[in-house]
């Protein structure tokens, strides 16, 4: 775990000192788009021109944020058009490194060890937490987002020239409800894990892991009304809250603290995420090895023996009531 000053690798844990002992996420940094027709996004500079086999996605198999732009990659049908290294899910003293074991595929584009040596060679100066996804041009040789809710923006809609242009993830006639079900479900539950799993604080802790609960019983409610978040149509807000649900029991309840109770015990939040993960496509994306490998290892001020618990028993691809929807 680290960050770059200036280009230069440095060791350091989060800082929870300056924030009260609460967990702080960093923005991204990159934020360029890729367009169907190359023109900068609004008020950004540089702009990227959608083109099969340009682009290239750095991910984590363990990382929810990153977790996301797989899925859309699969669903839009772009495997062919955008390829994917995967780093080790092991972060240590060096962050994400390109050790090529365990399913971890290695730099295929420049042989590298560490993700750091990606970010430098966009940016030689950079000063900045080193995360995936990182969206890589491969013409350019630079990074044009490392922001996963924008890029699932971009593979929803930039390559319908070569994906799969009948589905839509992000509506237009549905941006109003996706945005507001994004806008509770980011801080509460997609980050609220996070909040609650990094506090170094009591009273940091628990005000997350209030946010938390109380989301998830009004998301429970919701999923009582109708099939998805935002109705009868799989949108990007259903992914997006995916990413996190897949991770709670095996991950979030114990290694995070988030223990109020399990996804398990929430009858429509359960089947909803087993409905996800049956949509075929998606479970080839899902990796609990590296999941539970990742959190459990790599966090040693939170799990300094490092040891990875055998259970619980999953079953996301057992049947589901969702249909009852139609
Ligand atoms: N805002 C980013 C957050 C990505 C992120 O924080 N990824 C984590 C892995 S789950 C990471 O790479 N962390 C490394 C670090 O913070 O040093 C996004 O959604 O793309």
């Amino acid at each position: 775990m680290g960050l770059l000053i200036d280009g230069e690798w440095s060791d350091a844990w989060y800082d929870t000192k300056k924030s009260g002992g609460k967990f702080e996420r960093d923005e991204a940094r990159f934020r360029d788009w890729v367009t169907a027709d190359g023109a900068p996004a609004a008020g950004r500079e540089r702009g990227f021109k959608a083109e099969p086999g340009r682009y290239h996605l750095y991910v984590s198999l363990a990382c929810p944020w990153a977790h996301r732009t797989l899925i859309l990659r699969k669903l839009k049908k772009l495997d062919d058009l955008i390829s994917v290294d995967v780093v080790h899910w092991w972060m240590g003293d060096n962050g994400w490194t390109f050790k090529a074991e365990d399913g971890a595929t290695g730099d295929s584009l420049y042989g590298a060890d560490y993700l750091h040596q990606i970010y430098t060679r966009a940016a030689p100066n950079y000063t900045g937490r080193v995360t995936v996804p990182v969206l890589w041009d491969k013409q350019q040789e630079t990074i044009v987002s490392n922001e996963s809710s924008e890029i699932i923006r971009m593979l929803n809609s930039a390559f319908d020239e070569w994906g799969d242009a009948s589905l839509d993830f992000y509506r237009q006639d549905l941006r109003g409800d996706i945005d507001a079900v994004n806008e509770l479900v980011y801080p509460n539950v997609n980050n609220g894990v996070y909040r609650a799993g990094f506090a170094t604080k009591q009273d940091a802790y628990e005000e997350a892991f209030k946010d938390l609960f109380a989301t998830l019983d009004q998301l429970e409610a919701r999923l009582g009304q109708h099939r998805y978040l935002v109705g009868s149509r799989l949108t990007e807000a259903d992914w997006r809250l995916f990413t996190t649900l897949v991770r709670f029991d095996p991950v979030y309840v114990g290694h995070f603290k988030c223990n109020r109770q399990r996804i398990a015990d929430y009858p429509n939040l359960s089947n909803y995420l087993r409905d996800l993960y049956q949509v075929p496509g998606v479970a080839e994306t899902v990796d609990l090895f590296h999941i539970k490998h990742h959190y459990y290892g790599s966090h040693p001020t939170i799990n300094p023996t490092r040891i990875v618990p055998v259970g619980p028993a999953l079953d996301y691809s057992a049947p589901h009531d969702r249909a009852r929807f139609g």
